[in-house]
């Protein structure tokens, strides 16, 4: 029997996870999606074909993972909630896709005994193409993480870690990196603009340049990434000049700083949420 999965809180994250999984084979009957947001039940129902509510307990009671998507400062109220309804949660695997809240304050409200996998999905999930950090306390069953590392492979690839202190730095490297991608190109769109080229032209070739690339580093798992790089660049040529002025202007440490910002920044949330 294939596991009937309801996401509670239908916004993006969730929606990525949910076209992913349909795109994947996934029956739309199969999942529910829960949220007070009228509107955004509509667009779900009408995308994706899945059964759309805005009564949490309901969906809960529908399915036998639940996956915990609303935004983290809502998440203590939602799943007291949740625990308040008074329904058996004891055959149901939860899987938090929330930064910032620990395995500890998830159980502090839904129960000491609730199963729960604290996971950390990114939005390309939507196209196959996602990178989810797992983690699960020792109390989870092989099974419950079997079901949840196979919810997130539908939609792309897993990395399990030990100490769940290393979901912040899954978030650093993943949840969080498909912004940075896109901050890039956007400042990328934007130079190619002021060179003459018309937005549409500027996003395609920013848009396919950034493509090739990354399908390149696919295509070749034994090439470092620094050899890629040296592949582009001619000795004394425009890519050398290009790659001079960002190591000179100190891009790596800017990367560096960002990534630990968003580290202590999961981490500083764990403490707030
Ligand atoms: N957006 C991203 O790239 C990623 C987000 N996450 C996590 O996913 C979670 C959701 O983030 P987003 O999807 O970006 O936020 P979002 O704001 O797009 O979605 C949250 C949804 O929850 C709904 N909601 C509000 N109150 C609710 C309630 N009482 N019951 C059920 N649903 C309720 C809202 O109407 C909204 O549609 C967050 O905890 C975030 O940390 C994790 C990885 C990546
Ligand atoms: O910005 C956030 O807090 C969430 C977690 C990773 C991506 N979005």
């Amino acid at each position: 029997m294939t596991a009937r999965i309801a996401f509670i809180g239908g916004g993006n994250m969730a929606s990525s996870l949910i076209g992913g999984l349909l795109a994947n084979g996934a029956n739309p009957s199969s999942i529910t999606a829960s949220d007070p947001n009228t509107e955004q039940q509509q667009n779900l129902k009408q995308q994706f074909s899945v059964n759309v509510t805005g009564d949490n307990n309901q969906a809960i009671a529908q399915s036998d993972v639940i996956v915990l998507a609303v935004k983290p400062q809502l998440m203590a109220v939602v799943c007291q909630a949740i625990a308040d309804a008074g329904n058996d949660l004891s055959s149901k695997l939860f899987v938090s896709i929330a930064a910032g809240v620990s395995v500890k304050r998830l159980k502090s409200l839904l129960g000491e005994q609730v199963a729960i996998v604290r996971t950390m999905p990114n939005t390309p999930a939507l196209v196959g193409r996602g990178m989810t950090g797992l983690y699960a306390p020792a109390d989870v069953s092989q099974e419950q993480n079997a079901s949840a590392e196979q919810l997130m492979q539908a939609v792309g690839e897993t990395c399990w870690v030990e100490n769940e202190d290393d979901i912040n730095h899954i978030i650093a490297a993943a949840g969080s990196a498909p912004a940075y991608f896109f901050l890039f190109m956007e400042a990328m769109q934007q130079q190619a603009e002021q060179l003459g080229f018309s937005p549409e032209q500027a996003r395609s070739l920013v848009q396919q340049s950034a493509l090739g690339s990354a399908e390149l580093v696919a295509a070749n798992p034994d090439l470092d990434l620094a050899t890629l790089r040296a592949n582009v660049t001619s000795k004394g040529g425009t890519t050398a000049e290009a790659i001079r002025v960002f190591e000179e202007q100190g891009l790596r440490k800017v990367v560096a700083n960002a990534m630990d910002a968003a580290v202590e920044r999961g981490r500083e949330m764990e403490s707030l949420f």
